[in-house]
């Protein structure tokens, strides 16, 4: 009960010019979801607390074969399928789509159930001869990600690179090798036993010298090529996942998560590389490990055991102090992860912090997380220490053992002393190269907690086909060139959208051009939050949004208006009825295809961190968008002066979120951009509720604009806002209480001639 304004006017209403006197509304206090796709995130910040229980196995998928949308009559004749695609995914798109086509050959109809049909139990095919269905073989195991096969098929892509990588290795590691070799020979000639010029060694040993940085240079440069292209991939594959799941997947997990999951996770797995190929790391470690036990065979089979029972110590030794520090490391990885999250929250809410003199606290807070990150630090230099003292004194015990054995054999003439300055050379190559080979094993344990941290999230969720198909269809219009020079791009030869398919499927404009002339309609929908499936929201909800037209949907906090919005939008699928255009069920147009026709301004838009002109341009991200476009669009939007004023015009950046500009600003910008997509239908969820009465003023006459011609949904708490719609809905507790027109509903003396009352009550 916070807002009160002045006298407003509802030419907001095409056609309409009356002035009302209703002016006092609600200040909505729930978070109110926004809806528009850009805004996700916004949305999924505010939900992030709800948890999934029991999510269901099985549910209808909703893909579509593109070509039913063609004609209404042709969507008449079109079979039903049912997908019980439960836990099973897709690798990737293109396979997920490949797979579809290769099931579905007989299919030419969207994966939709009969009206009326339950969508998150089995339905029985066979018992509903009206309708023909086929029931899609649930896939038994759960494909992750990231898997063996992917990163070995992904590396096999760069066979030249790994030839050379091998070759570089090969001799990298000879030269390595060799040089022991070299230094008991030249303290042979040096003493005199070995006739041999000594300018000849010095010519070997600096060819030797020379050639083992260059194919360092050849293995390294060539070894990251490889795996930074893989890590391309896995980023590229990993972020296009996570984007096409359903939403509520985002309601599980925190965007912190997900982030992770790009960031530390996929750079864990990136330091498998990375980080192992230096010399006494990884694949050179190894190949050195294996040469250097061999010559000591050939050497002295005798000496060779000695080096073995060191080679062993030391590797038990760095396994042990890998085990026993885990817990350590964990713990001081977690600490500075709690530094980063409370420096990333101080920051962000800096204002509340301050409004509420909260330095001091959030001072003591990182005080005490500093500590604790220093004290698993200390602890980690004493775990440190420990292992490179042992590591040390066992290297020192081998080459006291070597001394004694080896210098007893030189003196009975048994040992060439050239071999046994050998054999102490490599000593050392063989407790480094063990040493890092542990290193890299400790590693790649945790690129492997990461990979599982990855497919264990994704694993959760599940891919919102009928979005994915749609994305991969826009993505190999848009980018058909540099998809098809790019064997291994996300869509693979095989499965992608081929313009046959495109042909077959039809054009995409038909869900738009169905939408500006066929009404919406919400029959008997019903619908429950996947969070929380006992708890119906919706029981049976009627309304046709009659094309052209608009309706406005009233009802107490709670009442289930928002989420018919996330309906309409399709971020949610009904659990029972169904959303029709033009007479046709919504969910055999892809869900790409739905957002061209659906355009949501809400309380609170959310722009991106980038320029005015860009977030307008937004509206249209299909096509390339005119300055002229823009600056029309910004004209109607009553958004041009505002823009004009800023120093950089068009090209001023708008911060995080849009955060560098004012509410109706912002509001503006967001009409702007929903003008510009020029979508048919089109959803204000209490649109100008957050304003004062002179934004409102501006951002209502835009709106009046933007409704032209289009079937709009407005749910607006304040009655006088929604008086010249053409049919108001009163929502209550999930049901449809009254329908009618403004008049008409005061003359019923129900629940929103009560609702009108108490408004003006208050205002009064
Ligand atoms: N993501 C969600 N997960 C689970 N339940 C939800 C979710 N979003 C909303 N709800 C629940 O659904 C019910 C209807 O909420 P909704 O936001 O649709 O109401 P509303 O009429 O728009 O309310 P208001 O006018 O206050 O915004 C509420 O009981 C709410 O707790």
């Amino acid at each position: 009960m916070a807002n009160s304004n002045a006298v407003v006017s509802s030419s907001f209403w095409r056609g309409c010019t009356d002035t009302v006197d209703l002016v006092t509304g609600w200040t909505s206090t729930s978070a109110r979801p926004c809806c528009q796709f850009s805004s996700d995130r916004q949305y999924l910040s505010k939900t992030t607390r709800l948890k999934f229980r029991n999510l269901p196995r099985c549910g209808f998928s909703e893909s579509r074969r593109r070509k039913d949308a063609r004609t209404k009559s042709e969507i008449g004749t079109g079979r039903h399928v049912i997908s019980l695609s439960g836990g099973s995914m897709p690798r990737r798109f293109g396979e997920f789509s490949q797979q579809r086509r290769k099931s579905n050959l007989l299919i030419n109809a969207a994966y939709i159930s009969p009206p009326g049909a339950p969508t998150d139990s089995m339905y029985d095919p066979v018992s509903d001869s009206s309708e023909h269905f086929e029931l899609e073989k649930e896939s038994p195991k759960r494909e992750s990600l990231i898997n063996a096969g992917l990163i070995v098929r992904l590396v096999l892509e760069e066979k030249r690179s790994l030839a050379i990588v091998f070759l570089s290795l090969v001799f990298g590691t000879t030269c390595t090798l060799s040089m022991p070799i070299f230094s008991g020979r030249f303290f042979e000639t040096l003493i005199g036993v070995r006739k041999q010029p000594m300018y000849s060694l010095l010519l070997k040993l600096f060819v030797v010298y020379l050639m083992e940085p260059v194919c360092t240079v050849v293995f390294v440069t060539n070894m990251i090529r490889i795996w930074e292209k893989v890590m391309k991939e896995l980023r590229f594959q990993v972020f296009q996942r996570v984007l096409i799941q359903k939403v509520e997947f985002f309601d599980e997990h925190k965007v912190g998560e997900l982030t992770s999951l790009l960031s530390t996770d996929l750079n864990a797995i990136k330091d498998i590389v990375n980080e192992n190929v230096a010399r006494d790391r990884g694949f050179r470690s190894f190949s050195e490990v294996c040469g250097t036990v061999v010559i000591l065979f050939v050497l002295s089979p005798e000496l060779a055991p000695v080096m073995s029972v060191l080679m062993i110590s030391i590797a038990g030794i760095v396994a042990i102090y890998k085990r026993t520090t885990m817990p350590v490391f964990k713990a001081h990885g977690l600490s500075m992860a709690r530094i980063s999250d409370l420096v990333g929250e101080t920051f962000s809410a800096i204002r509340t912090v301050r409004s509420f003199g909260g330095e001091r606290r959030q001072t003591s807070m990182f005080q005490s997380q500093v500590l604790a990150y220093q004290e698993s630090g200390n602890k980690l230099g004493w775990l440190k220490a420990a292992n490179e003292s042992w590591t040390r004194v066992v290297v020192y015990v081998a080459l006291m053992a070597l001394y004694i054995l080896g210098g007893a054999k030189v003196n009975a003439g048994e040992l060439p002393v050239g071999r046994m300055v050998s054999f102490i050379g490599y000593t050392f190559t063989l407790t480094f190269a063990m040493q890092g080979l542990v290193n890299t094993l400790a590693d790649l344990r945790g690129a492997f907690a990461a990979v599982d941290r990855i497919n264990t999230i994704i694993g959760t969720g599940k891919v919102d086909e009928s979005l994915a198909l749609g994305l991969e269809l826009d993505m190999s219009e848009d980018h058909a060139k540099s998809v098809e020079k790019s064997s291994n791009g996300i869509f693979s030869n095989t499965s992608r959208a081929t313009s046959t398919d495109e042909d077959k499927l039809g054009p995409r404009t038909t869900v738009c051009d169905l939408a500006w002339s066929g009404d919406v309609a919400l029959e008997d929908v019903h619908f429950a939050y996947p969070s929380r499936l006992d708890a119906e929201v919706l029981k049976g909800i009627n309304i046709i949004l009659k094309s052209g037209t608009v309706t406005a949907l009233v009802g107490s906090s709670g009442s289930g208006k928002s989420t018919i919005v996330q309906l309409l939008a399709r971020f949610y699928e009904p659990t029972k009825g169904r959303i029709t255009l033009g007479g046709e069920d919504v969910r055999k147009f892809d869900k790409t295809d739905w957002a061209r026709a659906v355009s949501i301004v809400n309380q609170e838009p959310v722009l991106f961190a980038m320029s005015i002109g860009e977030n307008i341009a937004y509206g249209a991200p299909f096509r390339e968008v005119s300055t002229d476009e823009i600056v029309k669009a910004a004209e109607a939007a009553n958004a041009h002066d505002f823009i004009q004023s800023l120093p950089e015009g068009y090209n001023t950046m708008v911060g995080e979120r849009g955060s560098l500009l004012s509410g109706g600003q912002r509001q503006r910008v967001a009409i702007a951009r929903a003008l510009l997509k020029d979508a048919p239908i089109l959803i204000l969820d209490e649109a100008t509720s957050s304003l004062d009465s002179v934004s409102e003023r501006l951002v209502q006459d835009a709106l009046d604009i933007l409704m032209k011609g289009r079937t709009t949904l407005v749910i607006a708490h304040r009655l006088s806002t929604v008086q010249a719609a053409h049919q108001i809905v009163v929502c209550g507790e999930g049901r449809i209480l009254e329908t009618g027109t403004h008049l008409d509903l005061l003359s019923k003396k129900g629940t929103y001639a009560n609702l009108v009352q108490t408004q003006r009550v208050s205002f009064e």
